[in-house]
């Protein structure tokens, strides 16, 4: 049975889903070298933000087949080091994402009318009115950082309360941000003009310290910062100082540059600064959805079944898994038989995408093949993940080709392989049943489902040959399930291609090509 390890607090309801597939070891607060002791024995890891996945324990985890985020951010995990290992890392794209914006939003109103400290101060048996004097967001500016699903969402709250809505995101179109009622602008005017700053924009290279000393310089003294996407964003040192400068009203931050806050000036501010700690997913109902969805995800791998949020497999996200899982099998099948096919070196992998495939969601179908065409070189080791890391390092070019005019079936993939022994090509569709058919297979014409062991002949079309194949096999006691001839023109050139119950006995095949009017024949093992 597979092994679970949970290294930060879940949602039972994910254990539980864990615990249909897998032993589940629920172990958090470990120390980094605890880790690097223990991850050996693990076939999954399920974490929150609280676990550094660093690469030395993704070198150490000999065994990981997939790292499964109960969130969104995956920055405490170095997916790198995951991809090159093959190992798939997911996340919950959508689970938390309510629950991190109304974080966002009811610090803003907790910043704007003082609460934390009005509640501290009543608690302390004070009745103080004037010291908690607050203001109004009510056709304030609301500058979003990032509008994508928390900050949509924050939108979409924030026009409610009647704010006028500023947004800056490079990647966003402005007709999106129409729709949500926002103004597209640059960083720099959103800084000037917004009276409220809020963050959610994921921590890379490019945002790290987006907010520092110069673009605190540029913001009104009115304005108050949150950040309810990531520590780091924000240059904390500068931000305490603006803030004891009086140059901007001031914070309210759920996350922080080094978790668990340690020593920070932050700390020591009044009542222009809230912190909370990294409480943006941490609703009951969020907590469910989140471990929910990975828990789903992780027991879908451990079975050896694609995952519908993976964030190191380009382009596979759940909507698009979704239309092309039945395809990938299909991919995956062909890769493998080309690869087999052409043998010995591949160095140039031509994959057409025909039909209703013939669009750019296809791309994981690329991935697929190169998964199935590299499976006899690395079987088990080589995944959707690091198919294409592994395809470049052995110097496989791949060339992709979309053709939506062939319409022979609803959609059919066609891959050729040349290697140091030349070329091979094959195609294949589903049927209706989700049945896979192989189609074509180098220019002829044929209708076969794969099987696991199976023989093509290319041969002279011609009377007697097909018997004497079949009585050579016999007197090999290889007994033959199905057979079919592909021709283009009567005595030609054909294709023989048999599904056999049993593998072939080493030395047949040269046996085959000594048959007159064999030219040459291959065993393939699918
Ligand atoms: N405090 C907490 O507990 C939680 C924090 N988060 C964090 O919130 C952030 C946002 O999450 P989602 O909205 O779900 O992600 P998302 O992927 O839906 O949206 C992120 C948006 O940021 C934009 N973006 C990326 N780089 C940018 C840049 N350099 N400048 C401006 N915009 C940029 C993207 O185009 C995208 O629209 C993430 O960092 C996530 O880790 C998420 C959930 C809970
Ligand atoms: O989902 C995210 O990105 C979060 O920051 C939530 O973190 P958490 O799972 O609460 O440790």
């Amino acid at each position: 049975m597979s092994k679970v390890l949970v290294s930060d607090p879940i949602d039972q309801a994910g254990i539980d889903i864990l615990s249909q597939v897998a032993t589940v070891d629920v172990k958090t607060g470990l120390k980094p070298e605890e880790l690097v002791k223990i991850i050996g024995e693990y076939d999954a890891l399920m974490i929150r933000s609280g676990t550094r996945v660093t690469k030395e324990i993704i070198e150490a985890g000999t065994q990981l087949k997939i790292i499964g985020r109960a969130g969104v951010g995956v920055d405490n995990v170095d997916v790198a080091a995951a991809t090159r290992q093959g190992i798939v890392v997911v996340n919950s794209p959508e689970g938390n994402t309510i629950a991190a914006a109304e974080h966002a939003l009811a610090m803003m109103l907790s910043l704007s009318r003082h609460i934390p400290d009005a509640n501290a101060s009543v608690k302390r048996g004070e009745w103080d009115r004037k010291s908690f004097v607050g203001a109004e967001v009510y056709k304030k500016t609301i500058g979003i950082v990032g509008l994508g699903k928390i900050g949509s969402h924050v939108a979409a709250v924030a026009k409610a309360m009647g704010m006028k809505l500023l947004a800056y995101d490079p990647f966003i179109s402005t007709e999106r941000a129409e729709q949500l009622g926002c103004q597209l602008v640059d960083m720099d005017l959103l800084v000037q003009q917004a009276d409220y700053i809020t963050l959610h924009i994921p921590k890379t290279p490019e945002t790290t310290h987006l907010i520092n000393a110069t673009m605190l310089a540029k913001m009104k003294p009115t304005t108050r910062i949150i950040n309810c996407a990531r520590g780091g964003i924000i240059d904390e040192e500068a931000l305490a100082t603006a803030i004891k400068e009086g140059k901007i009203a001031g914070a309210a931050l759920d996350v922080f540059e080094s978790e668990p806050l340690g020593e920070s000036s932050l700390r020591s501010l009044g009542k222009e600064v809230i912190l909370t700690p990294h409480l943006g997913a941490s609703t009951t109902e969020a907590q469910v959805n989140v471990a929910i969805d990975v828990a789903e995800q992780i027991r879908d791998v451990l079975l050896g079944l694609p995952a519908r949020s993976a964030v190191n497999i380009p382009g596979l996200g759940p909507d698009v898994l979704e239309e092309l899982k039945p395809y990938m099998q299909l991919a995956e099948t062909l890769g493998n038989l080309v690869g087999q096919l052409a043998g010995g070196r591949v160095e140039l992998l031509n994959v057409r995408l025909q039909g209703e495939l013939a669009t750019n969601k296809s791309q994981p179908l690329v991935v697929a093949s190169l998964k199935g065409l590299l499976f006899q070189a690395l079987r088990e080791r080589v995944n959707y993940v690091n198919a294409s890391i592994e395809a470049k390092e052995r110097g496989i070019r791949v060339i992709e080709t979309r053709d939506a005019a062939i319409k022979d079936y609803a959609g059919s993939i066609h891959l050729e392989a040349t290697g140091s022994l030349g070329t091979h090509a094959v195609t294949g569709a589903l049927l209706g049943d989700g049945e896979i058919r192989l189609t074509n297979l180098d220019g002829f014409p044929i209708n076969v489902p794969p099987s696991h062991h199976m023989l093509f002949t290319v041969h002279r079309d011609m009377p007697g040959i097909i018997g004497k194949l079949g009585s050579l096999l016999g007197s090999f006691n290889v007994n033959i399930a199905s057979m079919q001839v592909g021709r283009k023109i009567v005595r030609g050139d054909a294709v023989m291609v048999l599904s056999l119950d049993d593998p072939l006995p080493d030395g047949i095949l040269s046996e085959i090509t000594k048959v007159p009017g064999i030219r040459d024949a291959y065993t393939v093992t699918l």
